[in-house]
């Protein structure tokens, strides 16, 4: 249903898929390629690398996000594929999470429609049958850390500039309850209930500290790192992992599921304050200011 919804948007969009999300490398190695989202096989038997491409941040546009859940459904489904690392294309950011264009100044259908797609691609990352690997080659602040937590494992990019966390109270946001319980299930109550009402951004030496990462590699070796992990994870029968993961998960994927229209409807109603609204302009004049 968001599957052919989000097709519909691409095509509105100008986003053809079929013919142009194959295109063959030099190698001779297929390369999905849509807008923002590149998808490349590696030397790794059964192993894609998803490769962020929405500058200048990777912030999580509609389309982004769109196009992200499309890339994943495909992979999904090409049994040749048992694992993914997801990285970004832009240097230094992972991403910078939600797209706070799309939260402000739209209408409430926007909102349901934006805050929808936020949603399954949570549910898609959170749930998927493959084995994710974040590589995260750069910052990542709210949206973008919670992908990263959302994966099976996270590698972190040994540069202090690279800071990691849910920083939505920094924005005068409160986070919704399943980024809270994607974060607790990593780091613990205690850790989060902390980093959550403080809106910290931890860098790397931290981040490993608190079990935010589990390991810190220097920048060139990220992504050979996720590989290698990958492929101690991909000697573990499919059959059994997946279960095991779903086990995990599943109580707090249905935590969202069971409350998704109310979900969209607390966002709308939030989002649509005023001073809410305030606060977004804010944040995003002191993004552009800082350049001057
Ligand atoms: C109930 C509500 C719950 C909502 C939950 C919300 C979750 C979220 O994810 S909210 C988003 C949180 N993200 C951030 O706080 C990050 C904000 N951005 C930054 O801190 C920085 O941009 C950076 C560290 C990611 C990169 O810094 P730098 O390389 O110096 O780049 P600029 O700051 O100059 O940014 C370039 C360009 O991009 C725009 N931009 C940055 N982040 C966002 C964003 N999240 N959404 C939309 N646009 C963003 C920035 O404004 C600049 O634009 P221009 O001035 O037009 O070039």
């Amino acid at each position: 249903m968001a599957l052919a919804a989000g097709r519909a948007m691409l095509m509105r969009s100008g986003v053809r898929l079929g013919t142009q999300a194959a295109a063959r490398g030099g190698n001779g190695a297929r390369r999905f390629m849509n807008h923002r989202v590149v998808v490349e096989p590696n030397t790794v038997p059964g192993v894609a690398v998803i490769k962020f491409k929405n500058p200048p941040v990777n912030s999580l546009t509609l389309e982004f996000l769109t196009e992200f859940v499309i890339c994943l459904e495909k992979l999904e489904n090409d049994k040749t594929f048992r694992g993914v690392v997801l990285t970004s294309d832009c240097p230094g950011i992972f991403s910078a999470g939600l797209d706070l264009r799309e939260m402000c100044g739209k209408n409430p259908a926007h909102y349901a429609e934006y805050w929808r797609a936020v949603q399954e691609m949570w549910l898609k990352v959170y749930l998927s049958n493959l084995v994710l690997v974040a590589a995260i080659n750069g910052t990542s602040p709210a949206g973008g850390c919670l992908i990263a937590l959302s994966c099976d494992y996270r590698v972190l990019a040994d540069n202090p500039r690279y800071r990691m966390g849910l920083n939505e109270t920094l924005l005068g946001l409160v986070v919704p309850f399943w980024f809270k319980d994607t974060l607790v299930n990593t780091i613990g109550h205690r850790a989060s209930e902390r980093a959550l009402q403080l809106g910290l951004l931890f860098p790397p030496a931290e981040a490993l500290q608190l079990g935010m990462v589990d390991q810190v590699v220097p920048e060139d070796q990220v992504q050979s790192t996720a590989l290698s992990v990958m492929t101690q994870w991909l000697a573990i029968p499919d059959h059994v992992r997946q279960l095991t993961k779903n086990m995990i998960r599943k109580a707090t994927a249905d935590h969202l599921i069971k409350h998704q229209e109310a979900d969209i409807q607390n966002f709308i109603n939030f989002i649509s304050r005023d001073s809410i609204q305030k606060s977004l302009q804010v944040y995003l004049e002191n993004l552009k200011q800082k350049k001057h």
